[in-house]
């Protein structure tokens, strides 16, 4: 099952665009699969390169006896290169535990789970954190910031735990985006709801990871802050090249997005 693609990756994608029309089935993307691993084959024979990340029939329990919950029940779904792509579902219905073990976070009990051509389910845990830390950009709900920390700080924090300079070039343009410039030497207690969730995306976004997770990223944010980290996200695949898995429940968020991805009790809708 691929996610439903909403508008082709060939229209127009500025922040301001409109998004009309209904979900479609989707349709694999028309660019050539940048090259940022060498082609890798699954047991099926797909290659799995052409896409940002994949699940494959990936199943997950939690609890036992009585109290025994299926969160994902043979969930298969493709994440296309540079594409957003929203999964919603009503609540309780996998969203978060897919996100999860699509990005490592969480194991799941049985089938494969991909991060471009590496099969993330077969890598042990330091592989896994390396290739986190390398290749993927979280934003959470509760924002995750290090109160102790400045925003500046917090923003360049994965770049000082993996022992790299930020590109002072590249660092300044995602500080003008988050429009946070005059903000960056204040801690977490001293900004808004929105900006530290800004704080939490230009973190994500500094370190340019290939795909970033972000769940219910404006969840906690109200309307105006919400559009803008949206505008941002939006941005981070129409001029950055980044690939966007959004969790949301909110319909206005997911129409920021080119695809949907929308789950039920555990298992993928099919249209
Ligand atoms: N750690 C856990 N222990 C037990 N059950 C869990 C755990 N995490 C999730 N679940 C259950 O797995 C199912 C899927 O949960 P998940 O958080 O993925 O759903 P969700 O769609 O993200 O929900 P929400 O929109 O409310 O955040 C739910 O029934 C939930 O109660």
């Amino acid at each position: 099952m691929l996610s439903q693609p909403k508008r082709a990756p060939s229209e127009s994608r500025g922040p301001l665009a409109t998004f009309g029309g209904g979900p479609r089935r989707c349709a694999l993307p028309r660019a050539p699969p940048r090259p940022l691993q060498s082609a890798t084959s699954n047991e099926r024979g797909t290659d799995v390169t052409e896409f940002a990340a994949r699940a494959e029939d990936v199943r997950k329990t939690y609890g036992t006896g009585d109290a025994r919950v299926t969160a994902l029940d043979a969930v298969t779904v493709a994440i296309p290169r540079e594409r957003f792509v929203a999964v919603m579902g009503a609540s309780g219905s996998g969203k978060s535990t897919l996100m999860h073990v699509m990005a490592g976070l969480d194991a799941a009990d049985s089938g494969r789970a991909y991060i471009g051509g590496t099969d993330i389910t077969a890598l042990g845990d330091r592989a896994l954190t390396r290739l986190r830390r390398d290749r993927v950009g979280f934003v959470f709900q509760s924002f995750n910031l290090v109160p102790t920390l400045t925003a500046l700080e917090n923003i360049t924090l994965p770049a000082d735990i993996a022992g790299r300079s930020p590109d002072p070039a590249w660092l300044d343009e995602v500080i003008d985006a988050v429009g946070l410039r005059d903000r960056l030497g204040h801690r977490p207690a001293e900004l808004s709801g929105g900006q530290r969730q800004r704080v939490a995306c230009a973190r994500a976004l500094a370190g340019r990871p290939e795909l970033i997770f972000a769940d219910e990223p404006t969840g906690n944010l109200d309307s105006r802050s919400g559009a803008g980290v949206l505008a941002l996200l939006r941005r981070a695949v129409d001029e950055m090249g980044q690939t966007i898995v959004m969790v949301t429940h909110d319909p206005s968020a997911a129409d920021r997005a080119d695809d949907v991805i929308t789950l039920s009790d555990g298992r993928v809708l099919s249209r």
